[in-house]
């Protein structure tokens, strides 16, 4: 496979308002992608293009080498995890839960179902829990878990079923710096020859290594999207974050600074 996803020509419109416009990007195998933009620049939107909730008004997307309108999203969506803050909510929905049964349901693509769940499902829970170093939750309820502590969850939950495409939606947001460098260690763990990563956020220090490309978004539109080093440019980022910056790396870790006080 060529591709893991393809934007050719895509805007979105809803009413009178254009949300996407004219969105082109090629992500190819063995590229790990960050998705960066201020609040309203379209991040969530071009999610839920990709997720087949949004049908393009224009242009033409494929996801792992299905074109969309010719494949069966139910299936298409088994081969892509996604973990956004809003299922932060379902800690609210959850059922006194405890931590191994909030993983398992994963398997599923919803919470509260564990009919089918054969030996080898509760192993891989088991194993997935191991591997992230959160056994230590297990037998916990998912409901009295830090914000932090969910997230990692949640972000294990989503490799119950294998993903080939893992969609993390500002998987930072709210947490403290601990638990931010937890969330990202993950991150780099998660990331695989076999996954492709989507990471989406407002924050440049959030990208980690292992990201290889990035995409900035601004009103709708592409402002760059290729390898780090190159996107990760200063006047790019001034245009997408409307102010002007710097960039300086540590550790090919960049960090953001603010060039002039805007207040
Ligand atoms: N269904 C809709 N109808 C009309 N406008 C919409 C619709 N969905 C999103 N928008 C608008 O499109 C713009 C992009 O929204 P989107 O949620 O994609 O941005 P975002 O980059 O994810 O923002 P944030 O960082 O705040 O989550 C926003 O101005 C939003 O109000």
């Amino acid at each position: 496979m060529e591709n893991i996803l393809s934007f050719n020509n895509v805007s979105l419109r809803k009413g009178a308002r254009t949300i996407l416009s004219d969105i082109s990007w090629k992500f190819r195998e063995n590229e790990q992608w960050a998705v960066l933009g201020l609040n309203g620049s379209g991040k969530t939107s071009l999610l839920n293009v990709i997720m087949g909730y949004h049908y393009p008004s224009d242009g033409e997307v494929t996801v792992l080498g299905n074109n969309f309108g010719k494949t069966n999203l139910q299936e298409l969506r088994k081969e892509i995890g996604f973990v956004s803050t809003s299922l932060d909510r379902f800690s609210q929905l959850t059922n006194n839960e405890k931590v191994e049964e909030i993983i398992v349901s994963g398997k599923f693509a919803s919470f509260g179902l564990y009919e089918n769940v054969s030996p080898m499902d509760w192993a891989k829970a088991d194993s997935l829990l191991d591997s992230f170093r959160l056994s230590y939750l297990k037998g916990k309820l998912f409901h009295l878990l830090s914000q932090g502590e969910k997230r990692r969850v949640l972000i294990a939950r989503s490799l119950m079923s294998d993903p080939k495409v893992l969609i993390l939606d500002e998987p930072c947001t709210g947490l403290d710096i601990l638990s931010r460098e937890e969330v990202l260690h993950l991150t780099k763990e998660v990331i695989g020859k076999d996954r492709h990563l989507i990471f989406v956020t407002h924050h440049i220090e959030e990208l980690v290594k292992e990201i290889t490309h990035v995409l900035l978004l601004h009103e709708g539109k592409v402002v760059a999207a290729g390898p780090k080093v190159d996107v990760l440019d200063a006047d790019l980022l001034s245009k997408t974050f409307e102010v002007p910056v710097k960039v300086r790396w540590e550790e090919e870790r960049p960090w953001l600074t603010i060039k002039t006080p805007v207040v």
